[in-house]
């Protein structure tokens, strides 16, 4: 039995390139990932992840431009917790993505994504997210470099997916 932890974690993107940031500190250090984090208990998901990206990288969307593409789940040996990541995608936003305490942020041409200075899970997930496809992984791991298993699915909807899981 986990503790269950939810977490977002927002891309931007356009036609060619996705925005990654290089986490500068906590959890995922000199990684570059979405950005994101904990949920905090008096805000919705969807708050989470605006306010995250605001802070993160000083950009905003617009609730009805962020889109819920995908769900992540990580366990890590030894460890209670498990992860609930929610990942959104937006193309629509304002601002000017902009360093940050936390985050150093960097558009990459999709043919240059750095898998290798990521989480070793996004290699296998990112094909899905880049083919504009919905998807649902779980992945446990040993150490945070070691995937010691995982499951990745393609889901027809999101609202069908959530529905039947608190079924
Ligand atoms: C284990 O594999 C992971 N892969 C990917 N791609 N992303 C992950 C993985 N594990 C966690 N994440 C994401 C989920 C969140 O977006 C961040 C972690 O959030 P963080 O711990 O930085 O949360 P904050 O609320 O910002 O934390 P502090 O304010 O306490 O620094 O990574």
């Amino acid at each position: 039995m986990y503790i269950r932890k939810l977490y977002t974690l927002v891309f931007l993107r356009n036609d060619t390139h996705i925005l990654l940031g290089l986490k500068k500190r906590g959890f995922g250090v000199n990684k570059w990932n979405g950005f994101g984090g904990k949920v905090e208990a008096d805000e919705t998901i969807l708050d989470a992840a605006l306010r995250e990206l605001k802070e993160e990288c000083c950009v905003t969307v617009d609730r009805d431009n962020l889109k819920n593409i995908g769900h992540l789940e990580f366990t890590f040996t030894g460890e209670p917790t498990l992860m609930d990541v929610r990942v959104f995608s937006a193309t629509v936003f304002e601002g000017t993505p902009t360093e940050t305490d936390e985050m150093s942020p960097k558009w990459f041409p999709y043919t240059e994504i750095p898998f290798e200075d990521m989480w070793p899970d996004d290699v296998i997930w990112f094909p899905y997210m880049l083919k504009d496809k919905l998807f649902f992984g779980k992945f446990h791991y040993k150490g945070y470099d070691t995937i010691l298993n995982y499951n990745v699915e393609e889901l027809e909807s999101m609202q069908k997916f959530y529905h039947d899981k608190t079924k």
